[in-house]
């Protein structure tokens, strides 16, 4: 190991690290780029009112050869990627398998230059996409805004900044890393004991960083409104992209349009996550934390299976380097090589070596003894961060997967627009026991709002009330419209889902064929005859909904501790 390792030959900054250490640009200077930035301008409105297909459609293929410095490339990529993930998921009821050819062939060529994937990734969203808000103040959270969102709440900028600040601050110990070399070299135990001392420091406000999530970012808004923005396009079946994008003017060249062999040529990549930001990594390598394979158990984690999982790309943390900018990559590659810290202060520290010592000069012991005690505690932290980290994705994801979604967001954007209370035009006389119609009408509101928050309104105590109004509702052809009426699809039962629906359905008064009860009790009540088909419509949209934002994160969490414990592993035992 050389302590000759220089950040900048790895675009690693020692003022601002992974983060680039020019200014993001707000606007591309070049004029040729202007439609580009005239579409950015209007980004949340044209999500909004579901008109960024055609404004997008009607771009021209703007060429990437007058973009010339690396803040113009940047700042191209982030325009592609938002618009393109825009493109794709700003409808989840009619998501679009391919790009048109003024987001592919740029964006494609962009990420080819960059050593990058054209799909959204945590440098784009995270890296390439804050300010300081003053620029004499330090480079911290309370001191960063963000310049591009999807939504335009706070809650989205939040969840970048927080990610941007966590990098922020481990800039202190990746200045450090040349030091830590040498002093390996050196075997200078005390400036070690130094260096690791910093990188606890550092680790430990990662932590407090992260926990600031839960000032700014509401896990609803996060998990039904930003989330699904940030989804690729890797095992989106149930999403409808059973076989991943099509870029459209790079990949179906010379191509009939209607070829199926089409198919083979969409691209499949995953979608943005913090785990492609290079901070994590680097407390990973320094400290030695090995990680495999998900699923692979303890006994199958020989070098070889090891190996063997690296090459299928079996590896979650490592396939996530891949979307990383190429520098950034090979420095982590170049780490991976070439780090032994903790080998050394495995054999440093090792029971004969103190017994040696311990006569012939106890004060080096006690050194020594101090560094493995300061080595445990950055594994500690470690493994603190990810403590941490895996109640927030409980919070941010588990939590709102379980609770579904609220009514808005099982709504047809055209329903929402439709929708305006108004009197029935045809008279319905209301079956026994139910309220008249005009009681109903006049109460939508108030039922739509217990919907949402899953409470019921004052007056409508218990779920067959509830159901009546429901009744009352679709009958008056006002709910129809809410729901996309299609059969439900066999492989997307709640059986075979992460989540619990049936329990959900019954809390949010939205029968089904899984809630045999209250399904017969609809279908054998004239005036709701076909709610309980068109609810199973409700369901459809909602397991839809469910499956565009993940799993639920069963598979992650699983991922997540296991990695978590894994950190573990990599704690010293004292001789
Ligand atoms: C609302 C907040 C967050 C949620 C819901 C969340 C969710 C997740 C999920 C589901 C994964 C599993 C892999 C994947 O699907 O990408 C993951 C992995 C990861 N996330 Fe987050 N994340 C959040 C914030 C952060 C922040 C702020 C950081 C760090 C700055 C971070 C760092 C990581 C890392 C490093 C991994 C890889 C696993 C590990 O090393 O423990 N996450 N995250």
């Amino acid at each position: 190991m050389s302590s000759a390792i220089r950040l900048e030959d790895y675009d690693v900054s020692p003022i601002t690290g992974f983060l680039p250490e020019e200014p993001a640009l707000t606007r591309l200077p070049n004029p040729y780029y202007e439609p580009w930035e005239r579409i950015n301008d209007n980004l949340q409105a044209f999500i909004i009112t579901r008109k960024l297909w055609v404004q997008v459609e009607k771009l021209p293929v703007l060429e990437t050869d007058q973009l010339s410095t690396m803040p113009e490339k940047r700042r191209a990529f982030t325009l592609l990627a938002f618009f393109a993930h825009a493109y794709i998921w700003g409808d989840r009821h009619d998501v679009r398998d391919y790009l048109p050819a003024p987001i592919a062939v740029p964006w494609v060529r962009l990420a080819d230059e960059m050593e990058m994937k054209p799909i959204i990734c945590s440098p784009s969203v995270v890296s390439w996409n804050w300010r300081k808000l003053d620029p004499e103040s330090p480079l911290e959270l309370d001191n960063m805004t963000v310049l591009q969102t999807f939504t335009g709440s706070t809650d989205e900028a939040w969840f970048y900044l927080i990610t941007g600040a966590v990098e922020a601050r481990a800039v202190e110990l990746f200045r450090r890393i040349p030091g830590i070399f040498e002093a390996i070299e050196k075997e200078d135990h005390q400036a070690l004991v130094e260096h690791l001392g910093v990188f606890h420091a550092v680790l430990s406000d990662c932590t407090h960083i992260l926990e600031r999530m839960y000032e700014q970012c509401d896990p609803y808004v996060f998990y039904w409104k930003i989330h699904p923005f940030l989804a690729g396009w890797n095992n989106m079946k149930s999403a409808g992209l059973p076989h991943g994008v099509l870029y459209h003017g790079v990949d179906d060249i010379d191509m009939d349009p209607d070829d199926p062999c089409l198919n083979s040529r969409r691209r499949r990549y995953a979608g943005g996550s913090a785990a492609q930001a290079s901070g994590v990594h680097v407390f990973d390598i320094l400290l030695g934390v090995q990680h495999y394979p998900t699923g692979l158990s303890k006994t199958e984690r020989s070098d070889d299976k090891r190996k063997d999982a690296k090459l299928q790309g079996g590896n979650f943390l490592e396939a996530m380097r891949t979307y990383m900018p190429g520098p950034h990559r090979r420095f982590l590659e170049y780490l991976d090589r070439n780090c032994r810290l903790r080998d050394y202060v495995l054999t440093a520290t090792g029971a004969s070596v103190l017994d040696d010592l311990r006569v012939r000069d106890p004060a080096e012991v006690a050194l020594r003894t101090q560094l493995l005690q300061v080595y445990n505690a950055c594994v500690a932290q470690v493994r603190a961060f990810r403590d941490s980290h895996i109640k927030m994705v409980t919070r941010y994801i588990v939590s709102p997967a379980r609770k579904g979604p609220s009514l808005v967001n099982m709504m047809t954007p055209q329903a929402k627009q439709d929708f305006r209370p108004s009197p029935p035009t045809t008279p319905i006389t209301p079956a026994p026991g139910q309220l008249p119609l005009d009681d109903v009408v006049s109460d939508t509101p108030a039922v739509l709002e217990s919907m949402e928050s899953q409470t019921p309104p004052e007056g409508i105590s218990n779920l067959s009330s509830r159901l009546t109004h429901l009744t009352s509702l679709f009958s008056l052809q006002r709910l129809r419209n809410y729901v996309v009426n299609e059969p439900i699809s066999p492989a997307l039962t709640p059986d075979s889902s992460s989540v619990d629906f049936s329990a959900h359905l019954h809390d949010s008064a939205i029968p089904s064929r899984h809630t045999p009860d209250v399904y017969n009790n609809l279908q054998s009540n004239p005036l709701s005859a076909g709610i309980a088909d068109q609810c199973e419509g409700a369901l459809t949209l909602k397991t839809k909904s469910q499956h565009v934002v993940g799993s639920g994160g069963t598979d992650a969490m699983k991922f997540l501790k296991q990695v978590r414990d894994e950190t573990k592993e990599a704690q010293i035992q004292p001789m």
